[in-house]
């Protein structure tokens, strides 16, 4: 073990890895962080190159602590999210480049992707290797949705639509990942005119829009102070402007018997749900509730008719 020079008395016994954790694991705990010891360690694991196993034997063999680590931790009490320090968000099977400008997507989302690739698996003519399901992400912020049903369903033609130009340069770098197969073709632009080309031959369209009711600003730092405002609130009290807008786009977009997955705030399953239920471009309107078993999502399928410029007001 190394040791540390300490003014003019006996060398101190440098901190070890496992000693440096336990401190930065209190640190982290006194600034509110919620799990104190998972991001010490990641932070140690993102320095080192390693995983878990191996960073829980280098903490008992007391190895050394990595260079800027106690950087790292500092930014962390100051509650930068993580993955803007790792640069990296796990998400389903993949790891996703984030950091500044781009909403970090988040564990609650992977079920809307659940959710539409058992709807494509139950389709007897999209599912498998003769299916060429054309999924539509409005809102992709990251291009985790997109990136990850590319991923999951090889034979998906995914198209996504992003309207901030820094969110969009890094779903840029995550669509190019080799597991999306180059099956994101990803546009600049505004989800309510997304795509007029695939108008009426899409088959599912998903959207993780943003959604924030405007009394129900995030208490989190993370989230309050370094995701970027346009991917949190829709405008609007019940912050329902832009989940109406993905509503209306994907009706335009779906051809009939189309499926729409959308995640919401639990306080607006109900509203949207009602809304879809009136709507007569739709059917078989569905809640689904998230890991916390709030109602997270809603789905619903595209009727046949009538179109929805027959409709009027
Ligand atoms: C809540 S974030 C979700 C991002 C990503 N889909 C996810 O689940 O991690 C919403 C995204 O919609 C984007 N956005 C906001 N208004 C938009 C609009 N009118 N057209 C297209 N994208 C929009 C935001 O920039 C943001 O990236």
């Amino acid at each position: 073990m190394s040791v540390r020079a300490s003014g003019a008395g006996p060398a101190e016994p440098a901190e070890d890895l496992g000693a440096a954790l336990r401190r930065a694991t209190a640190q982290l705990a006194e600034a509110g962080v919620p799990s104190p010891r998972a991001d010490a360690e990641l932070l140690a694991e993102h320095l080192l190159g390693c995983g878990l196993g191996r960073l829980r034997a280098l903490a008992v063999m007391g190895a050394p602590v990595p260079a800027g680590f106690w950087d790292l931790v500092s930014e962390r009490t100051r509650r930068v999210p993580l993955q803007h320090l790792t640069g990296k968000a796990p998400f389903r099977h993949l790891v996703l480049s984030v950091g500044p400008g781009v909403f970090v997507p988040r564990p609650e989302t992977e079920t809307l992707v659940t959710l539409a690739l058992e709807w494509i698996a139950a389709q007897p003519g999209l599912a498998g290797t003769a299916g060429s399901p054309v999924v539509v992400d409005l809102g992709t912020g990251s291009g985790a949705i997109a990136a990850s049903i590319a991923a999951e369903c090889p034979t998906a033609s995914v198209h996504a639509v992003e309207l901030s130009e820094l969110a969009h340069a890094w779903a840029e770098r995550n669509v190019a990942l080799p597991e999306v197969g180059g099956r994101v073709r990803l546009v600049l632009g505004d989800l309510r005119t997304a795509f007029p080309d695939l108008d009426g031959a899409v088959d599912v369209v998903v959207s993780n829009p943003p959604y924030i009711p405007a009394g129900m600003v995030p208490r989190e730092p993370e989230a309050a102070e370094h995701d970027p405002e346009l991917a949190l609130y829709s405008g609007g009290e019940d912050g329902l402007e832009l989940p109406l807008a993905a509503i209306a786009s994907a009706a335009r977009l779906l051809r009939p018997g189309g499926f729409f997955a959308m995640e919401h705030a639990e306080v607006q399953g109900g509203p949207l749900a009602a809304r879809l239920r009136a709507d007569p471009n739709w059917t078989d309107v569905g809640s689904h509730r998230d890991l916390n078993g709030l109602p997270r999502a809603t789905t619903a399928v595209r009727k046949g008719s009538p179109r929805v410029e027959e409709l009027g007001p």
